[in-house]
């Protein structure tokens, strides 16, 4: 825990540079909340300039949440040389099974080798080849019934694989972590999902150990979601509260308030 609650301080005093290209849905909640937490957002896409700005951030976040076929070759180019250079990525495959389109450019993608992949349960089942039908951007299953599937898809990748949900699963080769925080309003917020694969990708910045990074970033979120849904009266203000939570949020309570296990 002490580890964890740690990562929050060095998130705040080396505010890493963090690369997203996401969807149109979430560039600012997403931004707001790197900035709230301590890091520093920049979304950018263009393709003369990605391999550049991989260059120089300490992590990039491909999310397909509304991709198109510029913005697919932008990701494609953004993750080859991440893969190249050996840049912290993660991948939130967001629809994942919705439709094949977005499937064929997630095979492609993952030859990329991401370090984190962060879904919610239908997601990480769909990229791990379990037959599920999609319904869209929500998850139609519990992160239990994809833990099997999350287990499989690290070891077939090499990635971190983060399940969201009600609880959330950390998954690498050797160990799963379970955080138990977040409050279930947080499924009535647009860019959740999406904003715990930005702070995971924060994370990834600073700290070397990916399995580390993307718990303390899960558990910040759900820390976070905790405070916000004590004072929110409802999305709207469970979104604005979250800000604060994050901006405000010290190494003690975090430590106090997670509930982390190691199953
Ligand atoms: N029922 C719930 N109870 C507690 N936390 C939740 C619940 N649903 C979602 N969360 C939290 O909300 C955030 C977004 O997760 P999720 O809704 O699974 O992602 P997505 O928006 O990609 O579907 C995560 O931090 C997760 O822990
Ligand atoms: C609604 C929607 N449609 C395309 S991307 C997107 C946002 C999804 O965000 P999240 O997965 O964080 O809920
Ligand atoms: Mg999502």
């Amino acid at each position: 825990m002490e580890q964890i609650s740690a990562l929050l301080t060095r998130l705040k005093t080396q505010s890493p540079l963090v690369q997203s290209i996401t969807n149109y849905v979430v560039m600012n909640n997403t931004a707001n909340a790197l900035l709230a937490a301590g890091a520093s957002p920049i979304m950018a896409h263009a393709q003369p300039e990605v391999k550049d700005m991989v260059n120089i951030v300490g992590a990039l976040v491909v999310n397909i949440g509304t991709l198109d076929e510029y913005w697919s070759e932008s990701m494609l180019q953004a993750a080859a040389h991440a893969y190249t250079i050996q840049k912290p990525w993660l991948l939130d495959p967001v629809g994942a099974g919705a439709t094949p389109y977005r499937n064929e450019l997630l095979s492609k993608l993952l030859q990329f080798q991401p370090s984190v992949i962060r879904g919610n349960a239908s997601e990480i089942m769909s990229l791990a080849s379990v037959n599920i039908k999609s319904k869209g951007v929500d998850s139609t299953n519990s992160s239990d019934e994809a833990l099997e599937a999350g287990t499989q898809l690290s070891k077939q990748t090499g990635a971190v694989v983060v399940i969201s949900g009600e609880v959330d699963y950390i998954i690498d080769r050797e160990r799963i972590a379970k955080v138990k925080n977040g409050n279930a309003i947080m499924s009535k917020v647009t860019g959740l999902g999406c904003t715990a694969s930005a702070l995971t990708g924060a994370m990834i910045a600073i700290e070397k150990d990916r399995f580390l990074a993307s718990t303390a970033a899960m558990a910040l979120m759900g820390v976070a979601g905790d405070i916000a849904a004590e004072k929110a009266n409802g999305p709207g203000t469970l979104q604005l509260h979250f800000y604060d939570a994050l901006y405000n949020l010290k190494s003690e309570e975090f430590e106090e308030r997670m509930i982390v296990s190691y199953p």
